[in-house]
């Protein structure tokens, strides 16, 4: 069985539209003019039992709407879903069971009472029996060195704390099906990769099935073998994090620091005509994306000959500049010809 099947799945959202100068504001107070706009669009994808998928996409593309459709919290307005079996908004008690949930943003843990009567209440909601409940809470406190915390109100813990318990507390239930809507964010670098770590293990000894929306696309590289990325509500690419990187990142990325500010009309003049694409952090410095197959010498015997250069670092291309590109361009088919990107 796939643990999560979603096919033709929409969710639109009515906007209000606000009508200009006076005489609009005095009509919206009598006659709202509203529009429908697509968060999700039409979007279909399978995912196995065992597999951690990462779901990226920029700011307002549409993943948490999505994690909220998958967890029940939204009604689809069309399209289909399962997850483990069940249609989330319809079967909700006997599908939260079998799904953990997520929200770095947001906690699920009651503010004022200590960690440890929070998952008691939890174990109640979710009906595990007293001695399921001990051995798991114990498993997991000892993995996540919790002990310490157990007792201590919520609001005092720190934000990595939080998150361990937060992990805990979704997973008392030994959920089959976890969803993270951006769990490591705002987590210094040593607590995201104690994160990263256990999610590898839980997934590796439980195969428990990971859906993982996240800004950090180290934690990508880290955990997913697999990665959806969303664009403006619809899918742009589905496929393995590895292929992604040899269809569009088996090039190099050439930094440049110029002694004068140089324009972006200047970078793109030039390397006119060869596959390079420029991306530009001030007007000092710039980076030249170039494929494998285009010599580094011809990008430096056209930049060197033009300006002033003070400075190069040459490297392979990152995911994240990869991510950056394929948003930029809004497909993830290889790009052909130059262009220049913002940052
Ligand atoms: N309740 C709502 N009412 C109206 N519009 C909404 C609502 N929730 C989300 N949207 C809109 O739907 C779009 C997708 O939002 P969503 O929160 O799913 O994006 P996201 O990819 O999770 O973004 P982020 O990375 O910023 O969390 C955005 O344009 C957002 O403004």
């Amino acid at each position: 069985m796939q643990a999560i099947e979603v096919h033709q799945l929409r969710k639109n959202f009515r906007i209000q539209q606000s009508r200009g100068g006076l005489k609009g504001a005095l009509q919206d107070l009598f006659a709202r003019e509203y529009r429908e706009v697509a968060a999700v669009n039409d979007i279909s994808f399978t995912i196995p039992q065992g597999e951690i998928c990462g779901y990226i996409g920029e700011n307002g593309a549409g993943k948490s709407t999505t994690i909220k459709m998958l967890t029940g919290i939204l009604v689809p307005t069309s399209g289909d879903i399962r997850v483990n079996g069940y249609v989330p908004y319809l079967e909700r008690e006997k599908f939260v069971n079998g799904i953990g949930v997520v929200f770095g943003q947001r906690s699920q843990l009651w503010w004022d009472i200590g960690v440890i009567e929070s998952f008691q209440l939890l174990r109640k909601v979710y009906g595990v029996s007293e001695s399921d409940f001990r051995k798991r809470l114990d498993e997991l406190v000892e993995r996540l060195e919790l002990q310490e915390l157990l007792s201590r109100p919520v609001r005092k813990l720190s934000l990595g704390q939080r998150m361990r318990c937060e992990l805990v507390a979704a997973l008392l239930h030994n959920p089959s099906i976890v969803f993270l809507d951006e769990p490591t964010i705002g987590l210094d670098i040593v607590v995201k990769s104690e994160i990263r770590e256990f999610l590898k293990e839980l997934n590796r000894t439980q195969g428990t099935t990971i859906l993982l929306t996240t800004h950090d696309l180290q934690d990508i590289e880290a955990l997913c073998s697999r990665v959806i990325m969303l664009d403006a509500g619809s899918i742009i690419y589905d496929g393995g994090l590895d292929e992604l990187k040899s269809r569009w990142g088996s090039g190099r990325a050439v930094r440049f620091q110029f002694g004068k500010a140089v324009t972006a009309a200047e970078l793109t003049a030039w390397t006119g005509g060869l596959p390079v694409t420029w991306t530009q952090e001030s007007e000092l410095v710039a980076t030249a994306l170039i494929p494998v197959d285009t010599a580094v010498s011809d990008l430096f015997s056209r930049v060197l000959g033009a300006a002033e250069v003070t400075d190069v670092q040459i490297s392979e291309t990152s995911t994240d500049e990869i991510v950056r590109q394929i948003y930029s361009s809004g497909s993830a088919e290889k790009p052909g010809a130059g262009g220049i990107l913002h940052v």
